[in-house]
């Protein structure tokens, strides 16, 4: 059982809801924003796997969209300006619609994205992230965060602009990723996850 968030340190004044098309789920669910400075804690993953994936960039349902590159921000310690985006919530939640909404909408605006989920969840097949009411999105299938970048290839990563992260309580690995991804590489990171195992503690998976 691993820790996955100190939530408490998730919490900050940039809090926000990121979509103004959000109405969906019926239960709460928190939407965090934040600088990539901010912390996020958990721990690393081991057993790097691997599930046959094909690299792509969009799968996009929009037309007509002049790609927007995004400028690469660094501040004055030279780090990358990226930015780390949390969806919390309770199974059913609509964690993974809001994570697929964001991730169609940022690829619409011609920004390259990609979407990772752990291998632990088989429920609907490891090539995409499925909502439960069928919704999906192609997607990498991971043990770990870490063997992402060689598994998408260092070039395509460099031109990536979003990173999906589904079922994010599974990754030992998430924060420093999330860091690495954001304040080393300027990435948007999008991480959605539970808010609690079966038993309301903070999630340990
Ligand atoms: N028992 C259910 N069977 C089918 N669809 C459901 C069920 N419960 C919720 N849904 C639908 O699934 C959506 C949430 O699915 P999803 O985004 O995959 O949630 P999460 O990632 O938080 O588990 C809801 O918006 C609702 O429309
Ligand atoms: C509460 C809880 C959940 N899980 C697993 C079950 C699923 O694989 C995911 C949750 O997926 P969803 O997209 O949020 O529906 O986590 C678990 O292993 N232990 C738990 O306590």
């Amino acid at each position: 059982m691993l820790s996955f968030l100190r939530i408490n340190s998730l919490w900050s004044p940039t809090f926000s809801a990121f979509s103004p098309h959000f109405s969906k789920p019926s239960y709460p669910v928190a939407f965090i924003s934040l600088s990539s400075s901010h912390p996020i804690f958990c721990k690393s993953l081991r057993n790097p796997d691997f599930h046959q994936f094909n690299p792509y960039q969009c799968q996009s349902k929009c037309s007509n969209l002049s790609p927007q590159a995004r400028t690469l921000h660094v501040n004055g310690s030279g780090l990358s300006i990226g930015e780390i985006h949390v969806i919390l919530g309770p199974m059913f939640a609509g964690k993974t619609s809001s994570l697929l909404q964001r991730i169609e909408s940022e690829s619409c605006n011609g920004r390259k994205v990609a979407v990772i989920k752990s291998n632990k969840d088989t429920r609907y097949g490891l090539d995409s992230i499925v909502t439960h009411d069928g919704a999906k999105f192609q997607c990498m299938a991971l043990a770990n965060l870490s063997s992402f970048k060689q598994m998408f290839g260092a070039d395509a990563y460099d031109e990536l602009d979003v990173i999906g992260i589904d079922e994010a309580q599974f990754f030992e690995d998430l924060y420093d990723f999330c860091q690495e991804a954001a304040d080393r590489d300027g990435k948007i990171v999008v991480v959605a996850g539970l808010d609690g195992d079966y038993l309301r503690l903070l999630c340990t998976m």
